[in-house]
């Protein structure tokens, strides 16, 4: 027994968020057919109804999409919101509401919708596709409580879900699980180059830092040592690890992450005031 048994989840908009938390819906058993998907374009509706999901052509009947719902969300760019869900907010009618968009309050989207309330924010991120997401969630405190179970019950779908409780905190959520993927797909794509240019061929090199990355992050989840602790286990005195180390220090690696964190929270918090 689940919260999410027989509920009607609704997707507005088909992309790449929508399809990695929808992968993950369906992982945790929800069938295709409690889930429709709006959409403009044939193209992506055709995606989904090729899965056994209902979709709707979101340019000719904006509100079929929510109807019928339990739960709507709202995977569409922030610049597009205000204008993709005025298409449809007289028609809510207690449903829960959950958008993933970067940057917009729960204030904010309130408003788009009407001075609807029961607004959930959440900041996920891609590797929800595999079950292995990082999800921050953010609700008012007016929220009631089986509708907060219901919003963890989706996103714990996709992976780890986890609630703050000061709004802002979405920001640094955005900059440490939302955008951070992409921070390590870098890393990876910087190590495959490295390892190239030092004579590996692009398979070899590929397929030794993908484990690698993969064996190092589950190590720091399943080990009771620290990062920095299992770092110094790597790290033999004089030897190649510290060769490497050192020069990532002196390059002050660290704090160019740091700042990369800083520019991704304050692009998150621009893009609430641009798009009201
Ligand atoms: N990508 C990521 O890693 C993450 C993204 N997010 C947030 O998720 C949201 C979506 O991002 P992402 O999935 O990457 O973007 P995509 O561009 O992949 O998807 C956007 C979707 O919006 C649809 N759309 C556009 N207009 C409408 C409309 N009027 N009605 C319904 N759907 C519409 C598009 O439809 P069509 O396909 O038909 O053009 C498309 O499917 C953003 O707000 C982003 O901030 C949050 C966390 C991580
Ligand atoms: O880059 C973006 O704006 C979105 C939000 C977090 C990840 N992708």
């Amino acid at each position: 027994m689940s919260v999410l048994d027989n509920k009607k989840i609704s997707f507005i908009g088909g992309g790449n968020m929508a399809q990695a938390l929808i992968s993950g819906l369906m992982a945790r058993g929800v069938k295709p057919e409690l889930i429709t998907v709006s959409a403009p374009s044939a193209e992506t509706r055709q995606q989904f109804e090729d899965q056994k999901m209902n979709t709707v052509d979101a340019s000719v009947d904006p509100k079929a999409a929510i109807i019928d719902a339990d739960v709507i969300v709202l995977a569409v760019k922030p610049q597009v919101m205000n204008k993709v869900v005025s298409a449809f907010a007289d028609a809510l009618d207690n449903q829960l509401v959950i958008s993933v968009a970067a940057g917009l309050s729960t204030d904010d989207l309130s408003s788009m919708l009407g001075g609807y309330p029961n607004v959930v924010r959440a900041m996920p991120n891609t590797p929800s596709k595999i079950q292995m997401g990082a999800t921050g969630l953010y609700a008012s405190a007016d929220l009631d409580e089986a509708q907060k179970q219901l919003a963890t019950a989706v996103m714990e779908a996709s992976g780890l879900a986890m609630w703050v409780d000061d709004e802002t905190h979405m920001h640094a959520v955005t900059a440490v699980s939302g955008s951070a993927p992409a921070y390590v797909f870098y890393f990876i794509e910087s190590m495959i180059d490295g390892a190239v240019a030092l004579g590996l061929d692009k398979e070899q090199a590929s397929a030794l830092a993908m484990q690698t990355v993969l064996g190092a992050a589950k190590m720091t989840i399943e080990s009771d040592d620290s990062p920095s602790e299992l770092r110094r286990k790597v790290m033999s005195p004089n030897g190649t690890t510290q060769a490497a180390i050192e020069s990532m220090q002196s390059n002050e690696i660290g704090r160019q992450i740091g700042e990369a964190m800083q520019a991704c929270y304050d692009r998150s918090q621009a893009l609430s005031t641009e798009n009201k």
